[in-house]
């Protein structure tokens, strides 16, 4: 008997382009969500963007309440489902970078409210995923969450927030090669479930981003119009997956232990770039490969070494050597690298 089956929830409207933040009401309205909004956002992002969005639902007579959240973590989330507020609220709007975004998808599924996901930077793939990445204590969850029901990404925003931004974006994008290499392998050597539409959709994204690296450039807003379709992309693939699968494997992982061992030193993309550097040396060993995983970032303007990272190269290897204990994830890493070996993968790819 044929009992398969599945489930994959998309954005019903996703809304790009310059000037769009003041159609945020529109999309929701199309949405026919009742109730006032309780407005997730973070410092910057509530001044670059949140305050307009705030003003928007006012002026339509949905007051809404707004939270300011400044990291990502489980107790961010409860403080959100927490509020008085919140139980009154009818949907969620997250407003800025990936941590408030994740927090507003975390807190959403927890209220059972829908959610609507207004990104300030493309900095990550978690502009669309159903996925809420948290760090807690020696691990890294990546958890279910509610997927956007509407993403509003005004491209005159994002093009005015710091280029490293984008370039993180990119680089986490890039990282899908690695990410799909890992997941394969995994399918391989322990029969995890993969999906080859979720796993060329993300392949196919990292290339057109590639193919397209030269038309991205600072101060060009079509640049974020580009990187937000491709983050997207990218975030349709975890959620066809309903796993962060398809943009999220060893590279990530090392990112993660980094986050853990130089708290603050880079951003989630730029750190995930380095990384894929790295495992797509020991997926392949082949220079080329691996070289074009590097170029691909060096092109874009994304770092492509510690120090680039502004991370000292004992931590890379510290990153390096841990990384596959972070999580109950089979990537490349296996049940783990040496430090000599580590710090060869380091020197042959110019990392450290
Ligand atoms: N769920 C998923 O599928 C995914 C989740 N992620 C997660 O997302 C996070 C990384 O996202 P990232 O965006 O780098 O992290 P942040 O949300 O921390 O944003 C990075 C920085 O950018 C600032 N910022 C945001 N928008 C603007 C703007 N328009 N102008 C100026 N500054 C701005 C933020 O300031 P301020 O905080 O003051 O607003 C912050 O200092 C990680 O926690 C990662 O795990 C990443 C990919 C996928
Ligand atoms: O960052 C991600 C995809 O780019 C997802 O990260 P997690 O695997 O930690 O959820
Ligand atoms: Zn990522």
């Amino acid at each position: 008997m044929f009992d398969k089956s599945t489930w994959i929830r998309l954005p019903r409207n996703v809304v790009v382009g310059h000037g769009v933040l003041s159609q945020t009401t529109d999309a929701v309205d199309e949405l026919h969500l009742a109730g006032r909004p309780l407005v997730v956002t973070s410092p910057t992002a509530r001044e670059v963007a949140g305050e307009r969005v705030v003003e928007g639902f006012a002026a339509t007579g949905t007051e809404p309440v707004t939270v300011v959240v400044e990291e990502a973590s489980f107790a961010a989330v409860e403080r959100v489902i927490g509020t008085a507020e919140a139980e009154e609220a009818g949907f969620l709007v997250g407003v800025g970078g990936g941590k408030p975004i994740d927090i507003a998808k975390m807190a959403s599924d927890s209220l059972s409210m829908g959610f609507v996901s207004v990104p300030t930077a493309a900095s990550h793939d978690g502009i669309v995923s159903g996925r809420g990445s948290v760090p807690e204590g020696d691990t890294r969850h990546s958890v279910a969450a509610e997927p956007p029901l509407a993403v509003v990404a005004d491209t005159e925003i994002i093009a005015d927030a710091p280029w490293e931004l984008t370039t993180a974006g990119c680089a986490d994008i890039i990282s899908n090669y690695t990410a799909v290499r890992d997941w394969r392998l995994a399918n391989r050597l322990q029969n995890v479930e993969y999906s080859e539409y979720a796993g060329a959709l993300s392949r196919m994204t990292a290339e057109m981003l590639v193919d397209n690296a030269d038309s991205i450039k600072q101060g060009l807003e079509e640049s974020a119009w580009v990187v937000v379709k491709a983050l997207v992309s990218s975030g349709v693939a975890m959620s066809i997956a309903d796993s962060s699968r398809p943009a999220s494997g060893a590279e990530h992982l090392f990112s993660h232990q980094l986050d853990r061992i130089a708290p603050g030193a880079a951003l989630h993309g730029h750190q995930v770039g380095v990384g894929s550097i790295l495992t797509e040396y020991l997926h392949t060993g082949d220079e080329g490969q691996w070289r074009n995983v590097r170029d691909a970032l060096a092109r874009i303007g994304a770092p492509t070494t510690a120090n680039g990272l502004g991370v000292d190269p004992d931590d890379v290897i510290k990153a390096l050597t841990t990384a596959h204990g972070i999580r109950d994830r089979y990537t490349i890493l296996g049940n783990g690298m040496n430090e000599a070996a580590a710090r060869e993968v380091a020197r042959v790819t110019g990392v450290v």
